[in-house]
């Protein structure tokens, strides 16, 4: 048995890991990383990056077949999904060598590729070897969730852990869960030319904001996806192209293949956590607000933290430990700042508050400010005019922004500035944009929120009426 002692111990090559890794390497730590699986993790192998290039097929074959209102003709797209699949896991490769193994052994990090186990509150096992730790980062992540509906286990189906690996295009692709994965799936699959059904067993796109997510979901539909909402899968039968689930209220829904995608559970089965005194919650592991676990020397970041799911929050927590870690700072994680979106079209992005909640919290002192896209001079050129912005306003700061409509995932990085940074619409609307751009939306929505106070006040237009009277 090899005895390594280390500063560090990274626990997970994924997004959240491989942050805490490269950062503290080049600040002059001694690190050691594990990785029981493939280096990348979830979002290089079986999660972000794979989506969205399968979205960018099928935005591909859309744009062909919806060009006519541009003065070209629609043609009917020819698609070879094995070709988009090679497309798939060409872009994978192109981003490998930043995630590599080489790559993390050329910054001098010491590279162990085995599953890491506890074996006491400073000790893990991992293959051959003890890693001995001043500090341990458990950056595990999470995996889907596959839960005990009857009849499951003897059907073939697919989680995003093999969908990317499907090389003969299904002819009806049926989808169990109506978050990010599946909507985001099932808009790519029907772009390809694969029937879909989602089966949703409360409401589609149910963590976003309800205006906002009936937007993509209309949109979907009109596109061909059948979504059927209230529909919990309780029993599913069949087999592999002739798939059957049965819902709750005894809907019955018929299709080739299966994709489950109805949330993740944390990866912890391996870690022996008992053995170094961390505890868990129902969602993951347990942390406090500096993501330090019940074990003092022990941190939990990224998915298995068991808060908000996503590669740049574990890049994020990534940054937040490192404080702590390397230089004793204090430090916390904080999740008012950090946005998220949908990749479908239109996209869906929020951050901070939906309207609900900030109506919730604040009451009558939130205003709501709101632009349309088929105001953007830019979305007219573009003909993609379907979406809006809404503010959620109080004391002139923004407390939630919600954006659905063409690129929302990019509209939505200006206001994690905006909110990281505790600016005020006034500060949004000073600022000039390029016309004719869809950015300036953001400027729009604050404009919004200035209107009625300058155009509709009669103290502002006494003032002026005044002012045009005195002054020469
Ligand atoms: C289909 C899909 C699409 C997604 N799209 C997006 C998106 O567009 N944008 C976004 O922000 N997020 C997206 N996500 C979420 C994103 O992938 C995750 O939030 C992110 O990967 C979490 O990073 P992590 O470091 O916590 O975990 P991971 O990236 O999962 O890495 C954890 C690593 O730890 C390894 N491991 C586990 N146990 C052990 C052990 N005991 N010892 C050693 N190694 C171990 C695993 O093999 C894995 O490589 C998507 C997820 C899915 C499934
Ligand atoms: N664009 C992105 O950033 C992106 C994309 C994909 C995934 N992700 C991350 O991955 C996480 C997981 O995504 P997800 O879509 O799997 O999970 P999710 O928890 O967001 O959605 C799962 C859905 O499945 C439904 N469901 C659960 N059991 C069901 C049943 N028996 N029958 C019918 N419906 C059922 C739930 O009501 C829910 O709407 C997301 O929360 C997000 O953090 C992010």
């Amino acid at each position: 048995m090899e005895q390594i002692k280390t500063d560090i111990l990274v626990i997970g090559a994924g997004s959240g890991g491989l942050s805490v890794a490269s950062g503290a390497v080049q600040m002059g730590a001694d690190v050691v990383l594990l990785e029981g699986h493939k280096m990348g993790g979830d979002c290089l192998n079986f999660g972000c990056v794979p989506s969205k290039a399968l979205i960018a097929s099928g935005k591909a074959a859309y744009g062909q077949a919806h060009s006519d209102v541009y003065g070209v003709a629609n043609v009917v797209p020819q698609v070879d999904y094995a070709a988009a699949k090679d497309h798939v896991h060409d872009v994978i490769a192109q981003i490998a060598p930043v995630d590599s193994q080489e790559r993390f052994e050329g910054l001098g990090v010491r590279v162990i590729r085995e599953y890491g186990s506890f074996i006491s509150d400073t000790q893990v096992k991992a293959g051959d070897a003890v890693i001995t730790a001043r500090r341990i980062v458990i950056a595990t992540g999470s995996s889907p969730l596959v839960p005990p509906i009857p009849g499951l286990d003897d059907v073939p189906y697919e989680t995003n852990e093999t969908v990317f690996d499907l090389r003969t295009r299904p002819d009806h692709l049926l989808i169990i869960g109506g978050g990010p994965i599946g909507m985001e799936m099932a808009q790519a699959h029907i772009r390809l030319g694969t029937k879909v059904t989602v089966i949703e067993g409360d409401r589609a796109l149910g963590k976003d904001d309800p205006e906002a997510a009936a937007l993509v979901l209309e949109s979907q539909r009109a596109e061909g996806v059948i979504i059927e909402e209230g529909a919990k899968a309780e029993k599913i039968s069949g087999t592999g192209g002739a798939i059957e689930v049965l819902a709750a209220d005894g809907r019955v829904f018929k299709g080739s293949h299966l994709l489950m995608a109805v949330g993740r559970k944390s990866n912890i089965d391996k870690l022996n956590l008992d053995a170094a005194g961390i505890e868990t919650t129902k969602t993951g592991i347990k942390v406090d607000d500096s993501l330090r676990t019940t074990n003092r020397k022990v941190y939990a970041i990224g998915d298995v933290a068991g808060g908000m799911q996503f590669t740049h929050v574990a890049g994020y927590h990534a940054g937040v430990i490192i404080r702590s870690i390397l230089f004793g700072l204090p430090s916390k994680a904080s999740t008012s700042h950090i946005p998220w979106a949908t990749y479908t079209d239109p996209e869906l992005a929020q951050i901070g508050l939906t309207e609900e909640q900030a109506r919730e919290e604040h009451g009558d002192r939130m205003e709501v400010a709101r632009f349309d896209f088929h105001h953007n001079d830019r979305l007219i050129a573009e003909r993609k005019t379907k979406g809006f912005i809404k503010a959620m306003i109080v004391k002139g700061r923004p407390v939630g922004v919600t954006i659905v409509g063409h690129q929302a995932g990019e509209l939505i990085n200006f206001w994690s500035l905006v909110m990281v940074n505790k600016l005020k619409m006034s500060q949004v609307s000073a600022m000039v944009s390029p016309y004719p751009t869809v950015t300036e939306v953001n400027k729009r929505v604050a404009g919004a929120y200035f209107t009625p106070r300058l155009f509709e006040n009669p103290t502002v237009k006494r003032v002026v009426g005044l002012i045009q009277r005195f002054v020469p």
